[in-house]
């Protein structure tokens, strides 16, 4: 007999920044739809999928703030980013034959429905992906922060950040080259250590969740199935 999924509803944050493949900004349609491939290999398994979908890509509040625009202003602009990845990423998934629904944090009802927990569930339940758009709705925070949000609402029992590192390292592995990734690390230590792949508010909100995060690199054919398989991939972080 094949062996089992570990878990039966995982909520996934797919970095925005890794939609952009090798351009130098917005969405790849090359890269999106190898996304949508790991995506729907684990959907085939019968795994019920939230996803909370990044906007790197496109806007960072952070990065309008420092160019001398209103902090508030520029958060509103990167939640609609995501609310547009959110969208690319449900058409490319209908193209691929998987059901979809997008929900917004962010109210624009001719564009996608609101975020209704209830309703997010009864997709899961009906084996639908759910993509969560417009990160948390609120200014100040971060996809991430609202992925540990969403995964706690809908009872996932763990985040998956699919993003563009293939772990949890002792420093960014992307400045420092002899940063060494760990196989686990505990949320105090993550977040005392002051590890930059996942904002604080995140990680201290999944702690107190116990909703355990594996960080893996989504380029890495076949990272996430693995994940989900229960297999050593990329970093555990957990209680
Ligand atoms: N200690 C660390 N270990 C691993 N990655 C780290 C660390 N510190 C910083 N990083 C950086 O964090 C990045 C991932 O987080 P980030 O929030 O920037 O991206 P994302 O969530 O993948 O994208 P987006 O915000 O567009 O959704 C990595 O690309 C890596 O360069
Ligand atoms: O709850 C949230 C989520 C996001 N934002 C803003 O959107 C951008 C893009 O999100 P990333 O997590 O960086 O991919 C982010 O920089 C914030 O400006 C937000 O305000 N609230």
């Amino acid at each position: 007999m094949p062996a089992a999924p570990r878990y039966k509803r995982i909520l996934v944050k797919l970095s925005g920044e890794a939609l952009m493949g090798d351009d130098a900004y917005g969405i790849n349609r090359d890269t999106l739809a190898g996304i949508v491939a790991e995506v729907k290999a684990v959907a085939d398994l019968g795994v019920e999928i939230g996803v909370v979908i990044g906007g790197g890509n496109i806007f960072r509040g952070m990065a309008g703030a420092s160019s001398g625009m209103d902090r508030a202003t520029a958060d509103y602009m990167g939640m609609l980013a995501t609310v547009m990845n959110a969208m690319a990423l449900s058409d490319a998934m209908r193209q691929s034959g998987l059901n979809a629904r997008v929900q917004s944090a962010l109210s624009i009802e001719q564009v996608v429905e609101p975020y209704i927990r209830g309703k997010a569930i009864r997709y899961l339940e009906e084996g639908k992906v759910v993509i969560f758009g417009g990160g948390t709705g609120n200014p100040f925070f971060t996809t991430d922060t609202a992925a540990a949000l969403r995964g706690s609402e809908i009872g996932a029992e763990i985040v998956l950040k699919a993003t563009k590192v293939d772990g949890v390292y002792s420093a960014d592995p992307k400045k420092d080259p002899s940063a060494t990734r760990y196989a686990r690390i505990s949320f105090d230590e993550a977040i005392g250590r002051g590890l930059g792949v996942m904002d604080a508010t995140a990680f201290a909100l999944c702690r107190d969740q116990k909703l355990p995060i594996n960080v893996f690199s989504i380029f890495k054919a076949g990272a996430l199935k693995r994940v989900v398989m229960g297999e050593d991939e990329g970093t555990l972080v957990h209680v």
